[in-house]
């Protein structure tokens, strides 16, 4: 196979893949061979320490994390068949892992706080349960020390947040795909990679056809700009992500004397207690609106749940219980939930834009660093939540409106 693309670091993002060659739509790209990568079965068989990580049976991505740091700091062993493509893994890629506390307490009150500490948190767990595992190859003479160091491990999660993948075509096992995951992302192609069961080997198929010297992009997944910035350190330009969003979240209330029913009805939807909406600036989900509605529904037992559940989840129609307009409730809730969103941000619309000029300024005068572009695509994404809240706002009021009081009752049945 010929050709087609080729490393460089002539590219707005640092390094890409560039197309060597004219390359038509759907003309399959790269071709890694099975045995260049590197799941979590491989990790088991090639790490030094692959019998204890089988042994006490650690999920795919402490495996995986063992694995990476093993090879980036540790013995020999697999380098041959990985070490250049080790080599040229950045030494870190600005995700969240690598953030300084003040910039993570930028996040504060954004839909992007908890996924920011989830990220950490799981990381912490994965940390802390490889501990006894490493303790014992180290014991046995398997691991050098030095791999045991919490630094080692964060170059490993920060790599794997950044570039592990679930390969379509084999059962979406999470994997590294060395070489092809040197492909930036665009959120104007949906091409990503494909196993090939026939060639045993991931190829990707472009959407779109290249000019020679162009840069090939695939698509990390439909992403809002905030999930973008904590796995992968990056932000598409204002206005051309497609998928960005802010998260408002919904849950039921533990008061609720029908919480249980509430649950149990939620489940039978295949919907969960607490789920996260995405709101856009030009969008408002309806699925929020029912949600809401079945959220606030003053429902008395399971019946009357089982009855709102089936009229908001089955039928799309806000129905009327106990002379209350679950329509008029829920754009209520859905509207306190927005307002309290925005005052739970941190700083203001002028404050973060003035700071985005200071940095602005400070950076045309010095090199730009990552740290001042990480602080300004923060400053940015605040400002983005706070746009798609108002806009929110002003949709729910005019819509709010628009409820007449005396409209057609859907009698409980
Ligand atoms: C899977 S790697 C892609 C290859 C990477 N550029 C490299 O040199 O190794 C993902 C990383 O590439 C960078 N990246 C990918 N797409 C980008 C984009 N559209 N803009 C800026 N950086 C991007 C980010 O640093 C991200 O963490």
């Amino acid at each position: 196979m010929k050709v087609q693309v080729k490393l460089s670091s002539a590219v707005p993002e640092g390094r890409g893949l560039v197309a060597e060659q004219p390359i038509r739509r759907g003309e399959p790209l790269l071709r890694v061979p099975e045995r260049l990568l590197i799941t979590p079965d491989t990790a088991l068989r090639e790490s030094s320490i692959g019998a204890l990580l089988d042994h006490a049976a650690l999920p795919a991505w402490s495996v995986l994390a063992a694995l990476l740091a093993e090879l980036k700091f540790g013995l020999p062993g697999s380098r041959d068949r990985w070490g250049p493509y080790i080599d040229a893994l950045p030494a870190q890629n600005g995700s969240v892992l690598e953030w300084s506390a003040d910039e993570i307490a930028m996040l504060q009150g954004s839909s992007l706080e908890k996924a920011a500490k989830d990220i950490t948190a799981a990381t912490a767990v994965s940390w802390e349960e490889l501990q006894p595992v490493l303790a014992d190859g180290c014991a046995q003479g398997l691991v050098p020390r030095d791999l045991l160091s919490r630094e080692a491990f964060t170059w490993s999660f920060s790599t794997l947040l950044s570039r592990l993948v679930k390969l379509p075509g084999s059962g979406g096992v999470d994997t590294l795909v060395p070489w092809a995951d040197m492909l930036n992302h665009s959120p104007s192609v949906s091409a990503f990679f494909q196993y090939d069961a026939g060639t045993r080997s991931v190829v990707l198929q472009p959407d779109k056809a290249y000019q020679r010297g162009e840069q090939v992009y695939i698509s990390y997944g439909q992403k809002t700009s905030g999930q973008l910035l904590l796995s992968y350190g990056f932000m598409p330009e204002a206005g051309t992500n497609p998928h960005d969003a802010c998260m408002l979240e919904l849950k039921l209330s533990e008061d609720d004397p029908t919480f249980q029913s509430k649950a149990a009805c939620l489940r039978q939807y295949g919907a969960e207690a607490t789920r996260d909406f995405p709101l856009r600036l030009d969008a408002l989900p309806q699925a929020l609106l029912l949600f809401a509605a079945f959220q606030q529904a003053q429902t008395r037992d399971a019946a009357e749940v089982m009855f709102v559940g089936r009229e908001l989840f089955e039928e799309g129609r806000f129905p009327v219980l106990h002379g209350c307009n679950l329509e008029s409730v829920a754009v209520d809730a859905v509207l306190d939930a927005c307002r309290t969103a925005l005052s739970n941000l941190k700083g203001s619309m002028d404050g973060d834009k003035d700071a985005i000029g200071q940095l602005a300024q400070d950076s045309s005068k010095h090199v730009a660093n990552a740290a001042s572009m990480r602080r300004m695509s923060i400053l940015q994404l605040r400002i983005q939540e706070r746009r798609i809240l108002n806009k929110t706002v002003s949709v729910l009021v005019s819509q709010r409106r628009q409820i007449a009081p005396q409209r057609q009752a859907v009698q409980k049945r």
